[in-house]
């Protein structure tokens, strides 16, 4: 099949046999339950004299789930509307107007995909259309973006700067919340950031395909917009269960490597995406990363000391977490459980 789902995906009855998922990790048609007790956390208290409520709040989430939605989060409606309607825009220009972007070289810091970051690789594709690209600093960056739609370079330039201070005042909660010295979370590990567009299009067999499959994000944090289209879920308790769209809310995914310097207080949520048969599903996730590839990654040692515990995670590089992770194909779990010491 060619390039982008949204190509063809209307001229096809059936799924193609390169979606269907194996049995054991297709959606299937089960019914999965929302996540009724997923964690929202107002944010408007987090400048008050309730700051230490809303800290033990995003800490408490963070252990329980390694996810949690925020309200009142500082992101206006008309913000959260106008990058949402360009990210529209943009994944239903005709394919002319895409075609540069295109491309399956992942050294790319802006490209248009298709599935995960190793179509040629992996043994089941996903039904997503995807489009990556660096933002921070936004002048290294925003020249590389699309030009069309015209709006879009503002609008996102605009949207990623709000979504990084967002992430940032986050951090320093969870900072504060664990008694790191406050340099901790500097630009050595959140020094750059990238913005995903996800598409999924209409699919025609939701429940032998998936959008993307299980992982944990391989960054610090992830915040993530899903406008009121649900497919978002959760491994809860050996579960999956849906993280339900809230108007206007953003849901906050704690990363892999934020686990690791946490010593694995912090939980990294394992999630996935499903698609839907009705409509297109839009998502614009902004990630938080370290700035450069040879950035050790580790406990806080300050954390270990203060609780007087031994690391369960042994010290390693960015770039061999991305070996590993690429090695894993972006599963979950057994990407970190390499860098795990053992008892
Ligand atoms: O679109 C979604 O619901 C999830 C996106 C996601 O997990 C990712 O881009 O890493
Ligand atoms: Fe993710």
């Amino acid at each position: 099949m060619v390039k982008l789902i949204s190509n063809w995906c209307m001229t096809v009855k059936s799924l193609p046999q390169e979606y269907v998922f194996p049995k054991d990790t297709r959606p299937g048609d089960q019914v999965v339950p929302n996540f009724e007790n997923c964690p929202v956390i107002d944010l408007e208290k987090a400048g008050s004299d309730d700051r230490n409520d809303i800290i033990q709040q995003v800490l408490q989430a963070s252990q329980d789930c390694g996810l949690f939605q925020v309200i009142n989060h500082g992101v206006s409606e008309d913000m959260l509307k106008d990058a949402m309607g360009v990210v529209k825009e943009f994944f239903n220009m005709p394919y002319e107007d895409k075609a540069s972007l295109y491309s399956l070289d992942t050294t790319k810091s802006c490209r248009l995909y298709s599935s995960s970051f190793d179509y040629a690789g992996e043994t089941v594709h996903r039904w997503r259309d995807v489009l990556k690209h660096t933002c921070h600093p936004l002048e290294e960056c925003v020249d590389l973006w699309p030009e069309k739609p015209s709006k879009y370079r503002d609008v996102m330039g605009k949207y990623s700067v709000e979504l990084r201070n967002l992430s940032l005042r986050i951090l320093e909660m969870i900072r504060e919340g664990l008694e790191l010295n406050p340099e901790y979370f500097g630009d050595e590990l959140t020094g750059a950031q990238a913005l995903l567009l996800n598409h999924y299009p209409p699919c025609p067999e939701p429940s032998l395909a998936l959008g993307i499959s299980k992982h944990s994000d391989p960054n610090i944090l992830t915040i993530l917009y899903q406008e009121n289209v649900g497919g978002l879920q959760v491994m809860k308790d050996g579960q999956w269960v849906g993280i339900k769209p809230i108007p206007n809310a953003l849901v906050v995914m704690i990363g892999h490597l934020l686990k690791v310097v946490s010593n694995g207080k912090l939980e990294s949520a394992e999630h996935r995406a499903v698609t839907n048969a009705e409509e297109s599903r839009y998502t614009i996730g902004s990630s938080i990363n370290p700035r450069n590839k040879d950035v050790v990654i580790e406990p806080a040692k300050a954390l270990l000391e203060k609780n007087d515990c031994r690391p369960l995670y042994r010290a390693f590089s960015y770039k061999d977490y991305h070996q590993v992770y690429k090695e894993h194909r972006g599963e979950g779990e057994p990407t970190l459980e390499v860098f795990k010491i053992e008892d």
